[in-house]
């Protein structure tokens, strides 16, 4: 487990920050432009020394600024992706490859030399220079070099932000492959929710130097009472797992912790897992199951909570289907007219579901 707590002053700016990432899986700092997300990054990976702070991974203290215990960046065996691949540009893929491997933390295990080019789709790339490499191609090519270092930690610093949007879409399910097969604490940095969906386990909410929140991605966007909450996009994601497909009807069968759910056929095989985004927005409420309607997706759930949506016309529903917790974005005007009340029991209908990209098995 990685332990971060940190204190830093800029001029009018100051951090102050404390959390947890998990031994495994990507915990991403999320937050506007400024809150602080890079400086952290930095003093983690040993590039800024914070004016107070303790950093910690798996028990071995790296930082302790009461102790004046601070390891070099080459001592800690981390792996840095920034946003542009900075590779060296008169070496070729392939020496570019090496290099991470020569520099390998000794004794540590990690996938081979052949096992990431064939995670990162790089094979076909090896004798180029990074001036021919696309941007996604070269951020491939910088995933693989931080791999091959064997880090004990990948630190990634908006690895997506300078590429548009064909090139992120490209290299996303590659992270998710990469964050499945590495087995690796990842810290990574991003003001991109859709890169929180699709890679993120857990979340540390930033604003101004301070963590609001911080907690599985499934608890955080069920939450009302945070900035996320304010997005248009605003709503939960929750796990699932494919059941089955229904090819003739064009549809896939989900099935998660509080029911069953149809969305447009996917590609993937029955047994896999995803994650879904159900926006708070695409989801209404009936009294009584409704006939004849054009929706899939009309659920039995249990109104749990009502919440203030910062609007005074709109307002949050807490949602219990069994385990799982949905949020609802309805007028207050439909809050009255249907008389509802916590406890209520009603019908969730969801008019469209998002999807991340597959979650290893
Ligand atoms: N070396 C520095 N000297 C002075 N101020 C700095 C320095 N580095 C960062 N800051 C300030 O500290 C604050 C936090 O910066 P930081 O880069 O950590 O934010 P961020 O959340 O990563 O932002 P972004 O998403 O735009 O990269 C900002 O106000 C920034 O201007």
């Amino acid at each position: 487990m990685l332990e971060v707590s940190l204190r830093h002053g800029f001029g009018g700016f100051s951090l102050d920050a404390a959390f947890t990432a998990a031994p495994e899986g990507v915990t991403a700092l999320f937050g506007p432009s400024g809150c602080g997300k890079s400086t952290i990054l930095k003093a983690v990976a040993g590039l800024l020394r914070p004016d107070e702070g303790r950093i910690a991974l798996d028990g071995e203290v790296l930082l302790d600024t009461a102790q004046r215990v601070m390891l070099p960046p080459e001592r800690r065996h981390f792996g840095l992706v920034f946003q542009e691949a900075r590779l060296f540009p008169h070496m070729n893929v392939a020496t570019n490859l090496r290099y991470g491997l020569r520099r390998a933390t000794s004794g540590a295990t990690g996938p081979s030399f052949d096992e990431v080019l064939a995670l990162l789709g790089i094979e076909p790339l090896l004798d180029r220079r990074p001036a021919r490499l696309s941007g996604g191609e070269r951020q491939r090519v910088a995933l693989g070099r931080a791999l091959l270092m064997r880090p004990r930690l990948l630190l990634m610093d908006e690895p997506l932000a300078a590429l548009d949007a064909a090139r992120r879409a490209e290299i996303l399910p590659f992270l998710a492959r990469l964050r499945d097969v590495a087995r690796l604490p990842i810290l990574y940095v991003t003001h991109a929710l859709d890169e929180v969906d699709a890679l993120a386990d857990r979340l540390v909410l930033m604003e101004a130097g301070k963590v609001l929140a911080a907690g599985t991605v499934e608890e955080l966007t069920a939450r009302t009472d945070l900035p996320l909450a304010t997005r248009r996009d605003a709503g939960v994601v929750i796990p699932c797992i494919i059941a089955s497909h229904e090819p003739e009807r064009g549809l896939t069968r989900f099935r998660f912790a509080g029911g069953e759910l149809l969305a447009p056929l996917q590609t993937e095989p029955p047994g896999t897992r995803l994650r879904l985004r159900l926006r708070a927005r695409d989801v209404s409420i009936a009294l009584a199951p409704p006939g004849d309607i054009s929706v899939q997706n009309v659920l039995p759930a249990k109104l749990a909570a009502i919440a203030p949506t910062g609007s005074p016309h709109e307002v949050f529903l807490h949602l219990a289907l069994g385990e799982t917790t949905m949020l609802a974005r309805i007028t207050r005007d439909a809050l009255d007219r249907l008389g509802l009340v916590p406890g209520a029991e009603v019908w969730a209908m969801i008019k469209s579901v998002t999807f991340d990209h597959a979650r290893g098995g």
